[in-house]
C-alpha cells in the first residue's frame, strides 16, 4: 500500500489526489492563500531511478502499485550502506528494541573534570549524549579546545553525532575561584569576608573573591547573601572597605564561581547589577573562541531582551562561515521572564536554567515558569531544554523533571563534577524513556494549540503538512515517519507535533545534522538525496534495510520540503 499528496509552491502546478482532499481542507483555505487550487488525480514523475532509463508516469491506485513494486526490486547490495550517517547507539538501539523504544527526549551533558577525558566522554556517547555543554564560567580556553576536539575525534571515529554548547559566563556576580581547593564548606555562624580584592599571595582563611567591583558599595548590612540561589545563605553584618564579612546562616558547600544573589526585605536586589551588559568583554572573546572552533549552539547567560539576542546573530552571521550557530537564551532572571516571547522569537532556542531562575523568583515559581517556557518554545518551533536540578526532583516527584515534554533535559555538576556521571546520565535516560512510553500509553495527545508559525504561504504548506502528517501517524500507528529536509525546519515541525512514532530526520548537510540533535523524537541522519522523492526512498529503505534498521512491512509515512508532500506506504 502506498498513497501520495503532493503540494507545490505557489510557483509550481498543483496536483492533490481526489480522495485525499478533504484531509488538508485547513490549509485550502487559509486567509493568505491568493490562487486557485486545482484537485485532480495526483502524478508522480521519476526520472532517476539508477535502474531503470525510461522516465514513469504513475497515477493514484495503480501507480501505487508500481512504485511498490520498483522498491522491491532494488537490490539492497547495489546500494553503498556507508552513504548513509546515524548516530551508532541509535542504530543499536532500534536494531534491538525496534522504534518504539527509541528514546525521544535529547539529553544535554555539561563536561567537566569527571568527564573531559576521551574515554569518559565515549561513556557518556555511548549513554545517550546528544549535546555536550561547555560551559565558560569555568576552566580555560585551552581546556574547552581540548575537550571541543576529543568530541569531534568521537564523532569522526566512533560514529557519534554529539554537537557542541557553549554556555557564556554573562556579567552576573559570581564568586571567584577558591585558590585551591574544589570546593569549601560554610558552617553555621560562620564569618567570610566577601571582598573584591585582588590576591596575589594565598589569601587569608574564608575569604571568598567576588568579580563585580560594586560589590561593596551595593550591599548593605542586614542584606542576605545567597550562594547558588539558596545553596548556601549569609547574612550581612558588617562593611569594611572592599572588604563585606558576613555570617553563615544556612551551610553548604561553596563551589567556584558561584553565583550570588543579594536580598533586601525579600526581594532581589538588583539595581547596578541591572547595568551589567548581557553579553561581558570576556564573554565576546569567548563567543568567537566559539566561532572559530565551530561550535554548534552558543548558550547566552542571563538575557534580559531580544536586543542581545538579535546583535549576537548578526555578529555570528558576519563571521561564520555558514553562520550555522544556533543562539539559544538562558531564561534564568526576572527580566528574561518579561520579555520571553520576543526572547524566544529572536533566539534559535531557549534553556530553562533552573538553577539562577530559581534563585531569582521564589522557588515554587520556577514550575510555572518552566511550563510557560516549555509550552511557548513549542508553539514558536524552538527546542527548549529543561536544565538543573533535575535527579534532585526526583525525591518527590516520578519524573525527574516534570517539563512537559521539553525537547531536552540538562545534567550540570551531575556529569561535570559528580562522581557517578555516567549513573546519573542512566537514570536521566530511562526517566525519559518511562515517561514518554506512559504518554503513549495513556494516548496523551495534548490538545495544544500550535499557531502558525511561518511568514510565507509555501511556509503555511510545510506546517500544514507536518501537522497532518503527526495527526496521520497516531491514527494509523505507523511505525516511523520520514522526512527529507535540506535546512532541518520540516523536521523540527514534525518535532513540535511530539507524534507517537520516532521521527527519521534526513539532511545532507552534517551540521543540520548535529542541529537536530536537540530536537524532541528527531534522528537525524546524514544522506545525500535528490530532488526525486521515489527515488530518495528507494534509496532509504535499501540503506536502511542493508543496516537492518527497518523491515520488510513496516509502515511508513514521509514527508518532504523539497516537494512538499505526504506518502504513506509499507516497506517493500
Ligand atoms: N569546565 C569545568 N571545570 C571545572 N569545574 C566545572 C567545569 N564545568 C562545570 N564545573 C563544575 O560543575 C558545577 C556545575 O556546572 P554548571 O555548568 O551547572 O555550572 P554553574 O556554575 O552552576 O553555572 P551556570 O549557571 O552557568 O550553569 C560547577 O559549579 C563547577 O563546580
Ligand atoms: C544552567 C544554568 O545556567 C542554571 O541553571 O542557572
Ligand atoms: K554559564
Ligand atoms: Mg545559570
Amino acid at each position: 500500500m502506498s498513497q501520495s499528496l503532493h503540494f507545490f509552491t505557489p510557483s509550481s502546478n498543483i496536483t492533490l489526489p481526489k480522495h485525499h482532499s478533504s484531509l488538508f481542507t485547513p490549509s485550502l483555505t487559509t486567509s493568505n492563500r491568493r490562487f486557485p487550487v486545482t484537485t485532480k488525480h495526483f502524478t508522480i514523475k521519476s526520472n532517476a531511478s539508477s535502474s531503470s532509463s525510461d522516465p514513469k508516469v504513475l497515477t493514484t491506485d495503480n501507480g501505487t502499485a508500481e512504485i511498490l513494486s520498483r522498491v522491491s526490486q532494488t537490490p539492497a547490495s547495489s546500494t553503498d550502506s556507508s552513504s548513509i550517517e546515524v548516530d551508532s547507539v541509535t542504530e543499536a538501539e532500534l536494531k534491538e528494541n525496534g522504534f518504539r523504544s527509541t528514546r525521544r527526549t535529547k539529553l544535554v551533558c555539561t563536561i567537566g573534570p569527571a568527564t573531559c577525558g576521551f574515554e569518559q566522554l565515549e561513556a557518556l556517547a555511548v549513554g545517550g549524549m546528544n549535546v555536550a555543554r561547555i560551559n565558560m564560567c569555568h576552566g580555560t580556553r585551552e581546556w574547552h579546545r581540548r575537550v571541543i576536539e576529543r568530541v569531534r575525534r568521537l564523532n569522526e571515529e566512533k560514529g557519534f553525532a554529539v554537537a557542541i554548547m557553549m554556555d557564556t559566563e554573562g556579567s552576573e556576580i559570581h564568586m571567584g575561584d577558591l585558590s585551591g581547593p574544589p570546593s569549601a564548606r560554610a558552617e553555621d555562624g560562620e564569618i567570610w569576608t566577601f571582598t573584591v580584592r585582588a590576591f596575589d599571595s594565598p589569601r587569608p582563611e574564608r575569604t571568598i573573591t567576588v568579580n563585580y567591583d560594586g560589590f561593596a558599595e551595593d550591599v548593605k548590612v542586614g542584606d542576605e547573601l545567597l550562594v547558588d540561589g539558596g545553596m548556601v545563605r549569609f547574612e550581612v553584618i558588617e562593611k569594611i572597605g572592599p572588604d563585606v564579612k558576613c555570617r553563615c546562616t544556612d551551610p553548604g558547600l561553596l563551589l567556584p564561581r558561584a553565583n550570588l544573589t543579594f536580598w533586601r526585605d525579600g526581594s532581589l536586589v538588583r539595581e547596578r547589577n541591572a547595568m551589567l551588559p548581557t553579553i561581558s568583554p570576556k564573554d565576546w572573546l569567548d563567543i568567537d573562541f566559539g566561532i572559530t572552533e565551530g561550535v554548534d549552539f552558543i548558550a547566552i547567560s542571563f538575557v534580559k531582551s531580544a536586543e542581545v539576542i538579535n546583535h549576537l546573530k548578526s555578529y555570528i552571521a558576519a563571521r561564520s562561515r555558514d553562520s550555522d550557530i544556533a543562539v539559544i537564551a538562558k531564561i534564568e532572571s526576572i527580566d528574561s521572564l518579561k520579555n520571553l516571547e520576543e526572547i524566544i522569537l529572536a533566539s534559535d532556542g531557549a534553556m530553562v536554567a533552573r538553577g539562577d531562575l530559581g534563585a531569582q523568583i521564589p522557588l515554587e515559581q520556577v514550575p510555572s515558569a518552566q511550563q510557560k517556557i516549555v509550552q511557548l518554545c513549542r508553539q514558536l518551533n524552538k527546542p527548549v531544554i529543561v536544565a538543573s536540578q533535575l535527579l534532585e526532583s526526583m525525591i518527590e516527584y516520578p519524573t525527574p523533571t516534570r517539563a512537559e515534554r521539553a525537547d531536552a533535559l540538562m545534567l550540570s555538576g551531575e556529569s561535570a563534577m559528580g562522581q557517578f556521571p555516567d549513573k546519573a546520565l542512566t537514570v536521566l535516560r530511562s526517566v525519559s524513556l518511562r515517561i514518554e512510553k506512559w504518554w503513549r500509553e495513556e494516548k496523551r495527545h495534548e490538545a495544544m494549540e500550535l499557531p502558525d508559525v511561518g511568514s510565507s504561504f509555501a511556509e503555511s504548506i510545510s506546517e500544514e503538512i507536518c501537522n497532518s502528517a503527526a495527526k496521520m501517524a497516531n491514527n494509523l500507528e505507523v511505525d516511523a515517519l520520514f522526512v527529507y529536509t535540506k535546512t532541518g525546519h520540516m523536521a523540527s515541525l514534525l518535532s513540535r507535533c511530539r507524534p507517537d512514532c520516532p521521527i527519521f530526520a534526513f539532511t545532507s548537510t552534517t551540521s543540520v545534522r548535529r542541529r537536530l540533535n536537540l530536537r524532541w523524537g528527531l534522528i537525524p541522519f546524514r544522506l545525500s538525496f535528490s530532488d526525486d522523492m521515489e527515488s530518495n526512498l528507494n534509496r532509504t529503505f535499501s540503506l536502511l534495510k542493508a543496516r537492518g534498521m527497518i523491515k520488510s512491512g513496516d509502515l511508513v509515512i514521509a514527508v518532504s520540503d523539497v516537494l512538499q508532500s505526504i506518502q504513506v506506504m509499507n516497506v517493500p
